[in-house]
């Protein structure tokens, strides 16, 4: 069944609450031994915060297992044939770990889950809240993408829809300068090779974690002419920018390769749904007097230091 809005904001709540206070406890990581006695505190505090979120998340995947049971019992109850969604919980119960053949634990799948849900929200809302601040600040590049929403909507349509989004290519050059100038994720996660390899003049050591810095990749003077201004435009009259790093790699704010973030495709196409029916519907305005400040703040992604404030006015239906 679906969730409440009560369930939602617990769950919402659990994990916000380790996201905010993850930077503090990344130096956890190093010499746990140490640690547990100098930084007694802290580590109960990490402790009592995935506590939280376990006692939040064990029992939705608890009813999953026993929906999936059930439904392995009785394949021809009316219920079991109902339960057609399947949800991320149902595959990672499925999921077989080759290499150790055994199945995921209950805490394992909480971990996933928890990653899925962070990584999936977060990073969205993060990288949409830096482009509106920058068509708030730009009001000449907010008003560019308007004339382009204008000429490909039809008359009397009230939202864009899906299939409108491919005919306005300004749009996804906002969304893609968003996240060249304003990665949510700084660095990616860390990375190892499975032998020593040489790169250049550098040997990288097997099984050594490899950070790399996303965001200094996207500013590089090098590569992008006025890195730090905020140019739709370079996206534009280009063949498709390819984001895999398959071509090139220019930038790479969901990572590149085989752990790219699985789930690329679907947040372009949450930014450029929002972006393009957040613009349509309302016109976005500073506040008055106030600039549009672009410092950041890390959390769990890198936020607005001081949070988007705007003014919206309706835009009548006629403009459309
Ligand atoms: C603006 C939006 C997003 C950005 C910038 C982003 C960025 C990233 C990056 C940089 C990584 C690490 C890649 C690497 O290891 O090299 C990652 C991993 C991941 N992302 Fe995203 N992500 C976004 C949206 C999403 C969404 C919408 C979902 C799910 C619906 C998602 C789920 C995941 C998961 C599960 C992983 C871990 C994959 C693994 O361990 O191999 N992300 N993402």
């Amino acid at each position: 069944d679906k969730l409440d809005e009560n369930q939602i904001k617990k769950i919402e709540e659990a994990e916000h609450q380790l996201l905010v206070n993850l930077h503090k406890f990344s130096i956890l990581n190093f010499c746990p031994r140490v640690t547990k006695i100098v930084l007694r505190k802290r580590w109960e505090e990490l402790f009592h915060l995935r506590k939280c979120q376990e006692d939040v998340l064990i029992p939705f995947i608890r009813e999953r297992k026993k929906a999936k049971e059930k439904r392995l019992r009785e394949p021809n109850m009316e219920d079991s044939k109902d339960e057609s969604v399947l949800s991320y919980v149902d595959t990672l119960l499925d999921l077989q770990l080759p290499d150790e053949k055994r199945k995921l634990n209950e805490l394992e799948i909480v971990s996933l889950c928890s990653e899925f849900l962070s990584g999936g929200t977060d990073t969205t809302t993060t990288t949409l809240q830096w482009i509106m601040a920058n068509l708030v600040k730009y009001p000449q590049i907010q008003e560019k993408l308007f004339m382009e929403i204008k000429g490909v909507v039809r008359d009397g349509e009230e939202k864009i829809k899906e299939d409108d989004l491919k005919q306005i290519p300004y749009l996804k050059a906002i969304i893609l300068e968003g996240l060249r100038r304003h990665p949510p994720l700084h660095f990616v996660f860390p990375h190892a090779v499975t032998e020593d390899v040489v790169v250049g003049d550098y040997v990288i050591p097997k099984e050594a974690a490899i950070v790399i810095n996303a965001a200094e990749m996207g500013w590089d003077p090098k590569v992008w002419e006025d890195p730090m201004s905020f140019n739709p435009s370079r996206f534009l009259n280009k063949e498709t920018f390819d984001m895999t790093g398959r071509r090139e790699i220019k930038m790479m704010p969901f990572g590149v390769g085989r752990r790219i973030c699985p789930g690329y495709a679907l947040s372009m196409l949450h930014m450029e749904y929002f972006v393009a029916n957040l613009v349509s519907k309302y016109e976005w305005k500073a506040v008055d007097g106030d600039d549009v400040d672009l410092s950041e703040k890390q959390e769990f992604t890198m936020v607005m230091k001081n949070p988007l404030q705007a003014q919206l006015s309706l835009r009548s239906k006629l403009n459309l």
